[in-house]
């Protein structure tokens, strides 16, 4: 069902049965909530989204949190904006989406972003991203699949940007990425330095900006609460952990950014070719 979701935004509203809920913002395809049957809310939303949300342009700024894009860029470059035009772009609900009804099994919808004048502006391809978000009872799933439908080759990076809510920042342990090799990008995001991660349990005491190189499909954000929030993916080789610690300092407390990333190898796709992937979320009691 579409409803006027944050800052008015036409939003699409998943129900489970078992009474868990997810609604995803056409802008950007943001999933901007989650919530298990409890009425727990997982994901975390930025004081600063919000107050752009509740202003008078809602759409001034990519919404960050919850479960953004990053797309056709992971991170900065010189060709277009941050992290891509996908976030702040307007997608449609694909026509074979059925518009998810209170009743449904596992309630699911379909949007569709495809190349436009403002993204050939800045990115001379021409494709078709499908981003399908569902509900199984109370875990989120996150499918998407990136088509080239021009006449030449192309190559991007992506990442779901997922923003998890804490007890405290301080508290939290991210765990499954001991061993992994990763760029650490506090120091000069533009030029970071290769590492090794050698701890059981990433756990944050300053800035935290760091791209886990192909990582495992599996890692888990202990949340403090006596939860985790686990990460299952497929095709998504990397793993990205930050905390803007108090360059935010009113919410830096509140959540981690764990990120199902594609980095390390960038896609490339011939005309015709696609690219799927998942990422799956659940909560589970420690
Ligand atoms: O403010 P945003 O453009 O949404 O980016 C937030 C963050 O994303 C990161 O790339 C981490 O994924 C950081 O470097 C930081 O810039």
């Amino acid at each position: 069902e579409v409803v006027a979701g944050l800052g008015g935004l036409p939003t699409v509203q998943l129900k489970h049965a078992c009474g868990a809920s997810a609604e995803v913002t056409l802008f950007g395809a943001c999933v901007t909530s989650w919530k298990q049957a409890s009425g727990d809310e997982v994901l975390f939303m930025r004081p600063d989204a919000l107050q752009i949300l509740a202003g008078p342009d809602p759409k001034s700024k990519p919404i960050s949190g919850g479960i953004p894009h990053c797309f056709p860029q992971f991170g900065p470059s010189a060709a277009m904006q941050q992290h891509g035009f996908a976030r702040n772009s307007d997608w449609s609900i694909a026509a074979t989406s059925a518009d998810p009804q209170p009743d449904d099994q596992d309630p699911e919808v379909t949007l569709v972003l495809r190349d436009n004048e403002y993204t050939r502006k800045m990115w001379p391809h021409a494709f078709e991203v499908a981003y399908s978000v569902s509900l199984h009872g109370e875990l989120l799933q996150a499918d998407m699949r990136v088509q080239n439908t021009g006449d030449k080759p192309f190559e991007f990076t992506a990442a779901l940007h997922s923003y998890i809510e804490v007890s405290d920042v301080a508290e939290a342990k991210v765990r499954g990425l001991k061993g992994l090799e990763y760029l650490d990008k506090v120091a000069d995001p533009s030029n970071p330095t290769k590492k090794k991660e050698e701890r059981e349990e990433v756990t944050f005491d300053g800035p935290t900006d760091s791209v886990y190189l192909k990582a495992r499909d599996y890692v888990e954000l202990d949340v403090g609460t006596g939860a985790a929030v686990t990460v299952t993916t497929n095709k998504w080789s990397d793993v990205v952990v930050w905390s803007p610690w108090t360059a935010m300092p009113d919410c830096y407390r509140q959540f981690v950014c764990v990120e199902s990333a594609q980095f390390s190898t960038p896609v490339s796709l011939k005309p015709g070719e696609f690219w799927r992937s998942q990422a799956e979320w659940s909560v589970m009691d420690l």
